[in-house]
């Protein structure tokens, strides 16, 4: 028997954990720490479970009421803890449960053993997996004695039904191939090839090292990381990776590699897994970036990173949004240009086309979306390569004279912003590069990690291949999703000397929203096309979700009124079911619209918070989160009320603010982005709401 005791715990204990009050929680702690030092200790009391089915599972003492559920396996001298609840609940929850390694798989899985199932007595009904042979129940990890029942089920409610029965691995294989999709998808989709281990029958101490171990156990080693697993239970993205997220965590790519993932697959997740793992493993004075669009994704990043890395993992990570990154850099070179936004670039363009604009009629947007999509994306910074320039996917024509014509508004537009000493963000970004070149500054991180991909601009991709230096080994790393593209930037990696080819994974399993608000969200974006962040598309699909709920509603009211008495109903029922309500979340297209929401809750007593640009959501405040759809961007809730989605708010503009379909057309796709983020930060529920008319992008 091996001496030193391995004690694991498992991903549904700190669920049981963390619904138990407070007081029992100590109780628990105190418990395991006691246990984990000693588990043979002769004051923990293992005792049989009357009944059951596994002779290694025991519950053990942890006071007068409650029991912990352990699976004892002392060959290897191995302790799992599966379970914590009342006395007879856990004696109930124990009792058909079978603890055993999986002889295809290799992996630790805990499952109940049941005899016979209702819907067996259906006779007439075909089964859910009739074309499903046995040798494919086995590839996805289903235990031999399990067989039996699973191909007894007729519906998806009868799968659903049996979810607690099933192990958590050859669930979600049974629940993909119940929701129709194909076998090859299924296996290729979740079961990653990971390095194939030969796993000896009652080897627990190996099988809890696979990666699909992984998902659902977590080996406890010492004090610190019992105590922070222990202090929030219910933040298991900090432990337990998918198997295909720790394939992509794990990998050393050849140069830059991709990640796509639909809203909520774990990408942010995977990326700062991946930037501890690179840090981890830095050399001498490496150093990572983990950078991305906006200041507070960069915060909140900055703020879970530090729940999975050491102190010194930490000190090798800048974690900062691009466009701080380029103001500090720049202003520690001396360059003497503020970096302006919104209000004032479009004060800069509005004066230009005044002075030089002449007879040319293009509306504003027009200007500013030429001089992003061709002058700046290309970097023809001067009037004979502007005119010689690609304008394909632009929709007006141009010819040689007009070009001309329109250099002189950029010309203007450029001798503005000289001479009030100020820069766009992209103009900078590409003279900082420039400054990085001519001073021999490139390649100042080994590695850099981006998340929000889509949100960056040719300009800042390109400034990131030169913060990396030549291409290397896990040089660079982008998550992203182009169907949450919400700022006007597109990139196509290749064209900004990022090549990812063979180095692209897609992660698929949405782990926040119901799959009922995954599929409304998505099918709001149906007949658009995405791009995959380089040449080719993203159709988004093949995705699903890990768990189930109330299709989002729907509601139109004929005044302002009306919508919010339905709104103070709503958030009054959901406290009173015991919803905190900081954890739901009212968003809305506009700044102003905000404001009408926060006099109204106000005026019906119930307080709110509004989460500003720039900050974290400060979780110590209490009140109804109150946000603009481009601010809860990262951000989730249990409960989403889409407001005023109401047809002259969203889009919000019109034809005339166009020149020609294709730009109108780019503008709604991202009014739609915007709806799909907002209503894929819920996790629970999700409900739009319009007055005076819901929104044409509501289809
Ligand atoms: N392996 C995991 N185990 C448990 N929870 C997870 C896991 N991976 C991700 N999650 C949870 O799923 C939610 C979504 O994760 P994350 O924010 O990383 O997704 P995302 O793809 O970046 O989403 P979005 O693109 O919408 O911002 C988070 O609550 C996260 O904690």
């Amino acid at each position: 028997m091996n001496n030193k005791p391995t004690v694991a715990i498992s991903s549904d204990f700190l669920t049981a954990y963390a619904a138990l009050p407070r007081q029992k929680q100590g109780k628990v702690t105190e418990f395991f720490n006691k246990f984990k030092n000693d588990p043979m200790h002769p004051g923990i009391n293992f005792e049989k479970i009357n009944d059951g089915i596994d002779k290694n599972i025991y519950s053990v003492r942890i006071d007068d009421t409650y029991r912990g559920i352990i699976v004892r396996e002392p060959k290897n001298n191995v302790y799992i803890l599966l379970w914590v609840d009342h006395h007879d609940e856990a004696y109930d929850w124990a009792k058909r449960k079978k603890c055993s390694i999986n002889k295809i798989t290799g992996s630790v899985q805990i499952f109940e053993v049941q005899e016979v199932i209702e819907e067996q007595s259906v006779i007439d009904e075909p089964v859910l997996f009739s074309n499903i042979t046995d040798d494919i129940f086995e590839k996805i990890g289903l235990p031999e004695e399990q067989l039996p029942m699973i191909k007894a089920i007729k519906t998806l409610d009868g799968l659903y039904a049996l979810k607690d029965a099933i192990p958590e691995d050859a669930f979600e294989g049974l629940e993909w191939l119940g929701n129709g999709f194909t076998v090859e998808e299924v296996l290729s989709t979740l079961y990653p090839e990971t390095e194939h281990v030969e796993i000896k029958e009652d080897d627990f101490v190996a099988a809890l090292q696979t990666d699909t171990s992984k998902k659902s156990f977590v080996i406890v080693e010492g004090e610190e990381e019992l105590q922070a697993i222990m202090q929030e239970p219910l933040e298991k993205w900090r432990i337990f990776l998918h198997p295909t997220q720790r394939k992509v965590v794990g990998k050393n790519f050849n140069g830059p590699a991709r990640v796509l993932g639909g809203a909520g697959t774990g990408k942010t997740v995977v990326a700062m897994h991946r930037a501890k793992m690179l840090s981890a493993n830095l050399e001498d004075d490496g150093k990572i970036l983990f950078t991305t669009y906006t200041k507070n994704l960069a915060e909140d990043i900055k703020e879970n990173l530090r729940k999975i890395c050491s102190v010194e993992e930490m000190k090798r990570i800048d974690i900062i949004n691009l466009d701080a990154w380029v103001s500090n850099f720049l202003h520690r070179q001396g360059y003497e240009y503020q970096i302006v936004y919104d209000e004032e670039v479009d004060k800069a363009w509005r004066e230009a086309i005044a002075i030089a604009g002449g007879d040319l009629s293009f509306v504003e947007n027009f200007y500013k979306d030429e001089w992003i999509k061709v002058v700046q994306s290309q970097e023809v910074y001067d009037k004979v390569s502007y005119c010689k320039a690609s304008r394909i996917g632009r929709g007006v024509r141009l010819d040689r004279k007009v070009r001309m014509q329109i250099w002189d508004v950029f010309d203007e537009y450029q001798n503005i912003m000289n001479e009030r000493m100020q820069r766009d963000v992209e103009t900078a970004m590409y003279e900082c590069r420039k400054i990085l070149e001519s001073k021999n500054l490139i390649g100042q991180y080994t590695s850099i990690i981006v998340d929000e991909g889509q949100d960056l601009s040719p300009s800042a991709f390109r400034l990131l291949r030169a913060l990396a230096g030549d291409e290397h080994q896990n040089d660079i790393f982008i998550v992203g999703d182009s169907h949450q593209r919400i700022y006007r930037n597109k990139a196509v990696l290749s064209k900004c000397g990022i090549n990812i080819r063979g180095r692209s994974s897609y992660l698929r399993i949405n782990y926040r929203t119901t799959e009922e608000i995954r599929k409304f969200a998505f099918g709001l974006l149906n007949g658009v096309s995405f791009d995959d962040l380089d040449e080719d598309y993203d159709n988004g699909k093949g995705c699903q979700s890990l768990t189930h709920g109330d299709k989002p509603e729907i509601k139109e009211f004929s005044t302002p009124e009306e919508e919010l008495d339905y709104l103070v109903n709503r958030i009054h029922e959901l406290e009173n079911v015991g919803v905190e309500q900081k954890n739901i979340c009212i968003v809305a297209r506009t700044h102003k619209l905000l404001d009408n929401y926060i006099a109204g809750l106000q005026r019906a007593g119930i307080k709110s918070f509004e989460i500003k640009a720039n900050k974290t959501d400060d979780r110590s405040f209490e009140g109804v989160r109150i946000a603009t759809m481009h601010r809860v961007k990262g951000l989730e809730f249990d409960h989403v009320f889409a407001v005023a989605v109401n047809k002259k708010v969203l889009p919000f503009g019109t034809r005339a603010d166009f020149e020609d379909d294709i730009s109108l057309e780019e503008f709604r796709t991202g009014e739609k982005c915007l709806l799909y983020v907002a209503l894929t930060r819920a996790r629970k529920s999700a409900c739009v709401s319009c007055y005076g008319g819901l929104s044409e992008l509501i289809v």
